[in-house]
């Protein structure tokens, strides 16, 4: 570990405290989680589910690992840096987010998240605190309770931080999907119109009378699979109607109500996956293009952006390797189908991954489409 040097102390999880470093061989910021316990072999630490996923996992919205150190028994996990996490930012927020900027930082969450469910995992711990921003970039971080999907339930471990917690696992369905990350997401973007939780639960049975406050206490003809495990629990909910959400947030429109109530379908086939919920009505605006332009990590990104004039035909030149010991950065620019947005096509290669990132330097954003292999 002496290739790096420790600045300040950022975090302190279940499993892992995590630092602010120097890579004094590249001069680049990262972070290094030091992991709680001892690893005494390294298949241990390769077989850790945090590894294993962002090994496999390649996304400009998922952190990225850069590098695995075992050193005297111990397991030092280092990331590209981020500045903070969702949570700080809207605990330092002094007004509301504009519903353009909440779409902007969903938008990037749900292409994550699609691109982790599509590769065969899901979280099962997303909340404020794990999804890092910098310069208005949001990525999905620890992946500490991560889960294959083809993975065989029963899913008997802890999972996810309560006022997130699906009720199919309240109730201890122990077969539950990724329909439980896409209640988290509903839970998130709830809380960054209002800036505080949607279900404060103190306890988990709070939690699910918290959620019968808001969406009306189930029945069978809203979640027939609920009724078992609410039998197997012995559990008796208060009957409650639901409330009228947009009194709850009002400063969100109804197209972002309609999304957060399918989200939080207390039936978890009801809930669209990531990829259905990016084409709900909420993220098609006018012109709007979602993801920002900045992404300090991106240097080649930030060139075509800052300059004045967008490139217009393909450059050879533009194909170098990248200092970036993650991935193979290559760039290419073409010329835009959509002339008068000026719009820059970029593709970046990853091994066999390519990403195709669309710019639009006289507007507000960029979008960042799917992976693509080949
Ligand atoms: N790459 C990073 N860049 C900057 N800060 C980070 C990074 N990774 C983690 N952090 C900070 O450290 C905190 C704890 O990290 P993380 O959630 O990965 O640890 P953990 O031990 O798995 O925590 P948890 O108790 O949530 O499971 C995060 O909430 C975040 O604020």
């Amino acid at each position: 570990m002496e290739k790096y040097r420790l600045i300040k102390e950022i975090g302190d999880g279940t499993c892992g405290v995590v630092y602010k470093a120097l890579d004094l061989q590249t001069n680049d910021v990262v972070a290094i989680k030091k992991m709680k316990r001892k690893y005494f072999f390294w298949e241990d630490c390769m077989n850790l589910r945090e590894v294993k996923a962002l090994r496999r996992l390649d996304h400009c919205n998922i952190v990225k690992l850069k590098e695995i150190v075992r050193e005297n028994n111990e397991l030092f996990i280092i990331f590209e840096y981020m500045e903070c996490n969702l949570y700080e930012v809207m605990r330092e927020r002094v007004t509301v987010f504009s519903e353009e900027e909440i779409r902007n930082l969903m938008s990037q969450m749900l292409q994550g998240l699609s691109y982790m469910h599509k590769n065969g995992f899901f979280h099962r711990d997303l909340k404020p605190e794990n999804l890092l921003v910098t310069n208005g970039i949001i990525k999905i971080a620890d992946f500490g309770l991560v889960r294959e999907t083809m993975s065989k339930p029963p899913y008997t471990d802890y999972v996810s931080t309560r006022w997130y917690r699906a009720p199919e696992v309240l109730l201890q369905s122990s077969s539950y999907t990724s329909a439980i990350d896409m209640w988290a997401v509903g839970a998130i973007l709830a809380e960054l119109f209002t800036l505080s939780p949607l279900f404060p639960g103190e306890s988990e049975t709070d939690q699910l009378h918290k959620i019968c406050a808001v969406l009306g206490t189930p029945d069978g003809s809203i979640w027939p699979e609920g009724m078992n495990f609410l039998r197997a629990n012995h559990f008796n909910f208060f009957q409650f109607p639901p409330a009228n959400i947009a009194d709850i947030i009002p400063n969100a429109s109804s197209e972002a109500i309609d999304l957060i109530l399918q989200l939080c379908s207390w039936d978890p086939l009801r809930r669209p996956t990531a990829e259905q919920s990016l084409q709900h009505p909420f993220f098609h605006v006018k012109t709007w293009v979602p993801y920002p332009l900045k992404d300090p990590y991106y240097p080649r990104l930030n060139q075509t952006v800052s300059g004045a004039t967008p490139k217009l035909e393909l450059n050879l030149w533009d194909f170098g390797a990248e200092p970036d010991d993650s991935f193979l950065g290559l760039t290419l620019a073409v010329k835009p189908s959509v002339s008068d947005l000026g719009i820059t096509v970029l593709l970046r290669f990853s091994g066999p991954m390519c990403t195709i990132i669309l710019l639009a330097p006289d507007i507000s954003g960029s979008q960042c489409y799917e992976q693509c292999a080949g």
